[in-house]
């Protein structure tokens, strides 16, 4: 099994969440979180001040997978986070050890 982390764009969840689907993908997991790449540098105004701020608002969708379709699921975050602009995001991809459906005990990929 993989765990793939994938940081986007919040407008592009949606879009995201769909491609996924149309993968096989039974569940996910999604935060709202901040952080910056090499763009760096927004700035936003503050009781009439500006400040430099490097975080920036993201998404951060986790999914984790049978390791046979971890690359059509970084495929499929790929295409659709995809804007071309800075900023699109990353993917990370984790080996995980192991799963447990907590209501039935089912384990591994049967949990997924
Ligand atoms: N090395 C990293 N480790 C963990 N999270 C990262 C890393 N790089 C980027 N991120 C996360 O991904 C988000 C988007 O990164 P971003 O797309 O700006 O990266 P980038 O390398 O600058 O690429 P681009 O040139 O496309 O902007 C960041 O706000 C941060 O949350």
């Amino acid at each position: 099994m993989k765990l793939i982390i994938a940081i986007i764009k919040p407008f592009k969840l949606d879009e995201v969440r769909e491609a996924l689907a149309d993968v096989g993908v039974a569940g996910m997991t999604v935060t709202e979180v901040k952080g910056f790449g090499r763009q760096k540098g927004q700035t936003e105004i503050y009781r009439g001040a500006e400040y430099s701020t490097n975080m920036v608002p993201k998404i951060k969708i986790e999914v984790v997978c049978d390791s046979a379709m971890s690359d059509r699921v970084v495929e499929a975050i790929q295409q659709s986070a995809n804007t071309g602009a800075i900023g699109d995001g990353k993917i990370f991809v984790l080996d995980v050890g192991q799963a447990v459906r907590i209501r039935t005990g089912e384990t591994d990929v049967t949990a997924l």
